[in-house]
């Protein structure tokens, strides 16, 4: 039986709510914590399509730090949309932007993947709808993914002409064989869920989002009998290197995309893929 809520995260407002003071509906993360298997379900929540804005990247991060703090037995991370897991970075973050923000939004993005790729617990996306970009950055930072059939995922961003950064080829290279990702990666493929399963981007395929947290679910599963400390120790050892490489370039990182993004030229290129954006939802 689900309980809610473990933490109100930070509201659409960007305010941090208390424990059970408003609906998780008004929530840019929603958290419940399964009472017999102690597993949290961690769902997107900001509509349309899950981008990830400064606010919601905030919500993540500190869920992930009540997780921690919690000693969580396991994390599935879904969506609360009916066909989107997250639509990515959200491009208004980059588009005209506000330098301070910008890097805050950066160094957020940062903390994010440091506290997912790198959490002591056990995690598993259940995708439950499109992931390009961003998107697909967080499922790949989960140790297993389970992909609902008839979407899309991958790392695209050489498709709007930038450069998707070290740390994002590492979270990749580290799901599948070098080759496919180094295909991937420069053509910016999106993948169905079919292709993704044949090259291993994603571990199984979901009939539903229902079978698709049953079978995150069983996957979590898997280590009751493992003790937690060794399985810990064993997942941060094998992803230590990708980490302390961005560690030890936190800073140069941050300034190199705002340098890379407020490039007139990448400038003009999200401003054309924004309006191809609207006008295809304008359809
Ligand atoms: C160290 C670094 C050095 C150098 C690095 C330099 C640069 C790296 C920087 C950036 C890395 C970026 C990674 C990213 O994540 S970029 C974002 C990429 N995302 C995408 O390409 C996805 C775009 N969206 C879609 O393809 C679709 O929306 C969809 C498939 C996810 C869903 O399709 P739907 O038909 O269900 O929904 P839509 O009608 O398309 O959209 C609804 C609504 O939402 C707006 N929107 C969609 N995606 C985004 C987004 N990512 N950001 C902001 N807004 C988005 C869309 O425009 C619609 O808005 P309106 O209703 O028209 O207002």
């Amino acid at each position: 039986m689900l309980r809610s809520v473990l933490r109100a995260s930070t509201t659409r407002l960007g305010v941090t709510g208390s424990r059970f003071c408003s609906s998780a509906a008004d929530k840019l993360v929603i958290t419940e914590v399964d009472d017999k298997t102690g597993y949290a379900t961690v769902t997107l929540n900001r509509p349309p399509v899950n981008s990830l804005n400064l606010e919601l990247l905030t919500a993540i991060s500190e869920t992930l730090d009540d997780l921690q703090n919690n000693k969580s037995r396991g994390m599935i991370l879904t969506s609360s949309s009916k066909s989107v897991f997250s639509a990515g970075l959200d491009i208004m973050e980059m588009y005209k932007p506000k330098v301070d923000r910008m890097k805050e939004f950066w160094s957020t993005l940062q903390d994010v993947w440091f506290k997912l790729y790198g959490s002591p617990f056990p995690t598993v996306a259940a995708i439950n709808g499109h992931s390009p970009a961003g998107g697909c950055l967080l499922s790949l930072c989960c140790e297993y993914r389970v992909m609902c059939q008839n979407y899309t995922i991958g790392l695209n961003e050489t498709r709007l002409g930038i450069v998707a950064p070290t740390w994002f080829m590492a979270s990749m290279r580290n799901a599948m064989s070098r080759r496919d990702a180094e295909m991937a990666l420069t053509l910016g493929t999106l993948f169905t869920t079919d292709e993704a399963l044949k090259v291993g981007l994603v571990d199984e395929v979901a009939t539903s989002k229902e079978d698709a947290i049953a079978k995150a679910t069983a996957f979590l599963d898997k280590f009751k009998k493992i003790s937690p400390q060794a399985r810990s120790m064993t997942k941060q050892a094998l992803r230590s290197k990708d980490i302390m490489e961005l560690e030890d370039n936190r800073t140069q990182d941050i300034d190199l995309f705002v340098y890379a993004v407020t490039q007139p030229k990448v400038q003009k290129g999200l401003e054309m893929y924004l309006e191809a954006l609207k006008a295809k939802s304008a359809k």
